[in-house]
């Protein structure tokens, strides 16, 4: 007899039908448009008035801007969102283990208190205690973070029954007792107890406050590229009759910190999971895997429960790899002005390729199956000299890949042969020669693993799934500030072209590998940092043409200038759709044009500049973590909306440079056509300029208007005239010549 589905997927056809019909109607346009642009070169209609070299170059960018559109819209070509019914899964003896993977690196912008909250979530999660096991990766391999870890251990001892007992939801401790908000029964013991658990966790933050003041944070050698020994400590419970006891159901708790020999390459975050794959294989080996990163606490219990629904349906489960649920932040204001949440990549593209082979990976709050990560070609009878070849030398772990979950909890002893097999796994030089990072786990040679690890997975045949709850599983800490937003995209940027440059381009590695559609989706994501491309151009060389007199878009009267707006506007209607569709607002729509064009110019392209040294070998791969505590200022500034513009020079002038350009040009313009009389001509770029102006407002603002620390430093303003004069003189005379 059939049992009941465990999850249900509906497919947004309006949406859908929308997108199709935009698709449609757009590419026409765009169709007609380089026609345009094609015939008035080959038949010089225009050249009288326009110089080859700018109207190339609009017309470059144009095409990139196409291209770029024309692989976005694969993303919603089939739109879905779904369903779980976790009451519907077999009873706890019968579910899977799961190993939980939570990663930090440096305790000054990642403090422990904070780490150890995700840890005690994670250890609160709503699954039998037997088959959850957690491993904390310290990349810092800090002392501070390794005390933190046994003291959030005692803690949970308290903790997780507290949570039981009384069905609280938020399992977050510091998330907990800052909002009053869950139910907990009407047990008569709560307040009380709460009370008690309060203050033990206060007393546990003190704690670590105490010790951090005392060790300061000098103990970072590991991430200040020194030589570290592998620490692997198993946190357990000082008697062994309490093995027996009730309280002591508790999940298996593991600190990490592998071994780092410099000038050994340790592969940022894919290299730690990648330890992690290895110490967990040996020791509790279970054949999920949950992966956070360290401020990604766990919002709901239920949400193993969840992905068990897709990764126990007999149905899917064959190809699929992960389950993969969306990023979300605690520390989203109202306005979200650097677009911190990423909204149009987890509210619009990942549905969108969920009704495709499903989204991409994506860094964290994914529940993953063990064996996807472990390459194509491990058969259960393989030779295990083979296996070794692939996999390293060591025996225990080459075992673990033919073994089940297995439960460690009870005996000490088994613990006491397991943990030098884990040392030597998480040693620097283990995988020397082998394929870690290359065909098995997380891989190497970019630093969004992430894209790439879930690229290849899509290859390769497997499948993934997006789950994604009313209420959020994950809740992380997300970029309050212009700097530490760009630093990220910068990074990101320049992670997917990475993966762009290499042999494994989507658009040349995916089409015999994938669907259609899937891999277009993959080669937007690769290649968006080419924006920068046209966001740039759209910004200096009509501005340049304008002030020079030289037209560049159709008149005004001409039919091809209808085309030509049609175009611009429905790319910002469509654009607008889908933020309604998914619950946002008009006001979210301005500020993700505005951060786009912000990142465009800043972030794409640094991002895209690094890929690029990279690849010429000027520059190495660096993995700078975002920073996870701010001042109360820039909360603030972040909180009411207003730019907080404190960031280096070279991310800010280029940005302002284009702004104060366009300033110049739109008054130049406008003067120069009350003058001349050539509306008609000129409107377009004068439109442009406008357009560029007000979506940049908040330049201008931090410019002229504001007095506060995150203003624009009237240094970088002033350089930025420099720059903006140096281009419209240099720029002119070259059009002179041209
Ligand atoms: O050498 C390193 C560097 C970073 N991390 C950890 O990686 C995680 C992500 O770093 P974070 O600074 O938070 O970067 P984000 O840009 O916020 O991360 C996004 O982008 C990364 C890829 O660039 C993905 O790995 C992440 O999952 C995704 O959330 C954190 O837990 C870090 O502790 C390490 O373990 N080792
Ligand atoms: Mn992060």
């Amino acid at each position: 007899m059939d049992s009941l589905p465990l999850h249900h997927c509906t497919v947004h056809r309006s949406w859908a039908i929308v997108h199709r019909s935009h698709t449609f109607l757009h590419s026409i346009a765009l169709t007609a448009m380089v026609y345009y642009r094609a015939s008035s070169f080959l038949y010089h209609e225009n050249t009288l008035a326009t110089p080859t070299l700018p109207f190339l170059v609009v017309f470059a960018s144009e095409l990139v801007l196409s291209l770029l559109w024309l692989l976005n819209q694969a993303y919603l070509w089939r739109p879905v969102s779904r369903t779980v019914f976790p009451e519907r899964l077999p009873a706890d003896e019968q579910l899977p283990a799961i190993d939980v993977f939570i990663c930090t690196a440096d305790p000054k912008k990642e403090p422990p208190v904070e780490v150890m909250n995700t840890v005690l979530s994670a250890m609160a999660l709503d699954y039998p205690p037997d088959k959850l096991s957690i491993y904390l990766s310290d990349d810092g391999g800090s002392s501070l973070t390794l005390y933190a870890t046994r003291e959030a251990w005692g803690f949970a001892r308290l903790w997780i029954p507290f949570c039981g007992r009384f069905g609280i939801k938020t399992r977050c401790p510091k998330a907990y007792f800052s909002t009053l908000d869950d139910d907990h029964g009407d047990s008569i013991e709560f307040p009380k107890e709460r009370e008690k658990i309060e203050r033990k966790y206060e007393e546990l933050k003190e704690r670590l406050r105490r010790a951090g003041e005392k060790v300061g944070i000098k103990d970072t050698g590991a991430l200040a590229g020194q030589s570290f020994p592998p620490v692997i400590e198993v946190m357990r419970h000082d008697t062994i009759n309490e093995f027996d006891s009730e309280q002591a159901k508790m999940p298996l708790l593991v600190y990490v910190s592998r071994e780092k020999k410099p000038p050994h390459p340790h592969h940022f975050k894919a290299g730690a999971l990648n330890v992690l794959l290895r110490v967990s294989g040996v020791i509790s080996n279970a054949p999920y895997i949950l992966m956070l990163d360290c401020d990604m606490y766990s919002n709901d219990p239920t949400s193993a429960r969840q992905a068990m629904c897709f990764h126990l349906d007999p149905k899917i489960s064959p190809s699929l790899a992960f389950v993969q649920f969306p990023q979300k932040f605690h520390n989203i204001s109202k306005n979200d002005i650097y677009d911190s949440q990423a909204r149009s990549i987890f509210m619009v593209k990942w549905p969108g390729m969920d009704g495709l082979k499903g989204p991409m990976l994506s860094g964290t709050c994914f529940y993953m199956k063990r064996k996807a990560l472990y390459g194509s070609d491990i058969q259960k009878d393989s030779d295990l000299l083979l296996l070794k070849q692939s996999f390293g030398p060591s025996n225990e772990f080459t075992k673990s890949l033919s073994r089940g979950f297995r439960y460690v909890i009870d005996s000490k002893d088994s613990l006491n042969t397991l943990l030098p097999e884990a040392q030597v796994v998480a040693s620097g030089t283990y995988e020397k020669d082998t394929q870690w990072g290359q065909q098995i786990g997380f891989l190497y040679d970019s630093v969004v693993e992430d894209y790439f690890t879930g690229f290849i997975l899509h290859c390769n045949g497997w499948n993934s799934v997006y789950c994604n709850p009313s209420r959020p599983a994950f809740l992380g800490t997300a970029p309050t500030s212009l700097n530490e937003s760009l630093v990220q995209g910068r990074r990101w940027n320049c992670g997917v072209l990475e993966v762009a440059f290499s042999r494994f381009c989507p658009l040349i590695y995916g089409p015999s590998r994938m669907s259609f559609l899937q891999n277009m989706c993959y080669g937007h994501f690769a290649f968006q940092p080419f924006y920068f491309f046209s966001v740039w151009c759209f910004a200096t060389i009509p501005q340049l043409c304008l002030l020079n007199g030289i037209p560049l878009y159709p008149k005004v009267s001409s039919s091809w200038f209808i085309i030509l707006s049609f175009i611009f506007l429905s790319s910002l209607l469509k654009h607008l759709w889908d933020i309604l569709y998914t619950g946002g607002s008009i006001q979210t729509w301005r500020n993700e044009w505005r951060v786009w064009m912000i990142k465009s110019v800043t972030a794409y392209f640094y991002g895209s500049l690094d890929a690029i040294l990279k690849l010429v070998g000027m520059r190495k791969a660096t993995f700078i973590p975002t920073n996870k505590v701010s001042n109360e200022e820039q909360i603030k500034l972040y909180q009411m909306g207003i730019y907080n513009f404190q960031t280096s020079t070279m991310l800010l002038a280029p940005l302002v440079t284009l702004v104060i350009l366009n300033v110049v040009s739109f008054t130049g313009g406008i003067a120069r056509a009350i003058f001349t009389g050539e509306w008609k001509e000129m409107f377009a770029q004068i439109f442009l300029s406008f357009f560029i102006i007000v979506m940049n407002y908040p330049v201008i603002e931090g410019m002229i208007l504001r007095k506060d620390k995150g203003r624009v430093p009237p240094s970088v303003t002033l350089l930025s005239v420099v720059f903006s004069f140096i281009f419209l003189s240099l720029g002119s005379i070259v059009l002179m010549y041209t």
